[in-house]
């Protein structure tokens, strides 16, 4: 197996001095993975992104780039409000990453046409966050994510507020962008179903620390096509997670 493209070694999170949040993590993520996590509420799961991005201190272990903290500056991150800036037009939401990265215009302009063009809203880039529908904000949100062709993205429950047909739209949506600008990618979401249908991996956290309960190999092939989603195979998988789901929840 190659070298991965982002190891935790035994990473630990309190925050102030309270009891861990996380606990002794350690997880390889390879190139080209497509992981998500999953796990009750509070189990820290948007805490592991943070700490990924480097927007948080680690209390203990490690979080290692295999190409070191460029790659770190370099990743893409995705909330699931799509925190668009209000008083600019779809194409200056889209290239303010590399604004903010003194990129030059022409480049800056080109990026986004051409990740514009690979969600499908050219047609739409002089308008504005308030003219726009949900699935289409989240659109920007992903482009926007992926202007800098980062080789990590973090998706902290990007479809979460989103009607189940959009949600299944952009889930197909971000496979195929996934095809056409790859990338790593490490998903936190509440639905299994979503989990299965986009990922090769995935790790289910424990509450109270946090901590690897199971981590689940995903079988399907991609091009994943939605009548995956009927096969009794993807129902089996998403009945054991959920069975792994309810394990790693807090005892009440
Ligand atoms: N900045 C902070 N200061 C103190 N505690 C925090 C902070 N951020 C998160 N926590 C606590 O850490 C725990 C994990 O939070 P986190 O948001 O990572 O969980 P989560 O699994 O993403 O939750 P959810 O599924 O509800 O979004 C929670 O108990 C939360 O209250």
């Amino acid at each position: 197996m190659t070298e991965p493209i982002l190891s935790y070694c035994g990473v630990t999170k309190r925050y102030e001095r309270g009891k861990p949040v996380l606990e002794s993590l350690d997880l390889d993520v390879q190139e080209g993975d497509f992981v998500s996590i999953i796990g009750p509420s509070g189990c820290g799961k948007s805490t592991l992104l943070r700490l990924t991005a480097g927007l948080s201190p680690l209390s203990e272990g490690q979080i290692v780039f295999r190409d070191g903290e460029p790659a770190r500056r370099n990743l893409g991150f995705i909330f699931q409000d799509a925190t668009l800036l209000p008083w600019l037009d779809v194409r200056r939401n889209v290239e303010m990453p590399l604004k903010l990265a003194s990129r030059p215009r022409a480049e800056r302009e080109g990026a986004a046409r051409e990740v514009l063009g690979l969600v499908g809203l050219r047609a739409v880039s002089d308008r504005f966050p308030r003219q726009l529908s949900g699935g289409m904000k989240m659109r920007v949100s992903l482009a926007r994510g992926l202007v800098q062709k980062p080789s990590l993205l973090l998706l902290d429950e990007p479809f979460g507020a989103l009607d189940a047909i959009t949600r299944n739209q952009l889930n197909a949506e971000l496979l195929a962008l996934r095809g056409q600008s790859p990338f790593t990618a490490l998903f936190v979401t509440h639905s299994v179903n979503e989990a299965v249908f986009l990922s090769n991996r995935i790790v289910v956290l424990s509450a109270n620390p946090g901590r690897i309960a199971h981590t689940v190999e995903v079988p399907f092939a991609y091009p994943r096509a939605a009548s995956l989603r009927e096969d009794p195979a993807f129902h089996r998988l998403c009945a054991e997670l959920m069975h792994a789901l309810a394990e790693a929840a807090p005892a009440r």
